[in-house]
């Protein structure tokens, strides 16, 4: 071998891609009601593990009819919708309560237990899947002190201010570490400052890799967070955009300017 010539090097194989299956599959999914309403009409579209998905529209766009399929409490009319690899529609009635257990639910109306302390509210998630007392003494201190509840353990719903029992809601969703949480409008019943600690709290649990998904009308949230957004109207997707905001027909900031001169000089 000459002096200038080196041997050959080993080439490594190159990276494989970053595996990110689908936690949600919507196949030209459309859902007609008994009434004949649509629902959902004909939507297409994935969202894989970890995303933060935001799922706008105005009212009767179908965002509730999309969450509600999601855990299976509506049918599908048409299509195909996986869920974690789950064939929704091949999945029977008395399977469902053990889906379920796989996904977070978080409402606009908390739907919390009035009787129940918080500690206990959200130990009730444990209970339900079986867990044993040491589990409830493991995981509820740990998740009430994320939710920053670690001082209200033993306080009544009715004695919690409306954005703690949103917290409180978001606790007993996620202390089962569930790979999908849905939240329907989680601050449509809070003030603006306290939405935005429900987001920074959703957006703590996404980083731990559950897949979140929020539908709202929440603008300023969906503004400030600048995740994928889905946008329906009449049933149908009509944007699909990552780190957007709530509108996706705001003027860019050179638009802004502009408009400002013209307004400045007449
Ligand atoms: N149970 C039902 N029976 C018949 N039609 C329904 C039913 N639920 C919803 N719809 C219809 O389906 C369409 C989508 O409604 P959906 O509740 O999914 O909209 P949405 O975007 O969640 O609205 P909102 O923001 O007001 O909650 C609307 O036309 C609505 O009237």
């Amino acid at each position: 071998m000459a002096a200038t010539e080196q041997p050959a090097r080993t080439i490594a194989p190159p990276p494989r891609a970053p595996r990110t299956p689908a936690v949600i599959e919507l196949r030209n999914v459309t859902k007609r009601y008994d009434s004949g309403d649509i629902g959902l009409d004909d939507v297409t579209l994935t969202i894989n593990r970890g995303e933060f998905v935001f799922i706008v529209g105005q009212s009767g766009s179908g965002k509730s009819t999309l969450m509600r399929l999601l855990i299976k409490e509506l049918d599908i009319t048409d299509g195909r919708l996986r869920v974690a690899g789950k064939d929704l529609s091949e999945l029977g009635r008395r399977k469902v309560p053990y889906y379920r257990r796989n996904i977070g639910m978080v409402f606009q109306d908390f739907k919390l237990l009035p009787n129940r302390t918080v500690h206990d509210n959200v130990a009730y998630a444990i209970q339900v899947t079986g867990g044993r007392r040491k589990e409830i003494r493991q995981k509820v201190p740990d998740i009430l002190r994320l939710t920053g509840l670690a001082t209200k353990l033993h306080n009544m719903p009715d004695q919690l201010s409306g954005g703690e029992q949103q917290r409180v809601a978001i606790a007993r969703a996620f202390v089962n570490h569930p790979p999908l949480l849905l939240a329907d409008e989680p601050t449509g019943n809070l003030d603006p400052e306290t939405s935005i600690g429900i987001m920074q709290l959703l957006y703590r649990i996404n980083r731990t890799g559950t897949t979140v998904v929020v539908a709202t009308h929440d603008v300023t949230m969906v503004d400030r967070m600048r995740r994928r957004v889905i946008e329906l109207q009449r049933g149908r997707v009509i944007r699909d955009q990552a780190a957007a905001r709530y509108s996706g027909n705001e003027p860019n900031t050179a638009e802004l300017g502009a408009i400002l001169q013209e307004h400045l000089e007449t």
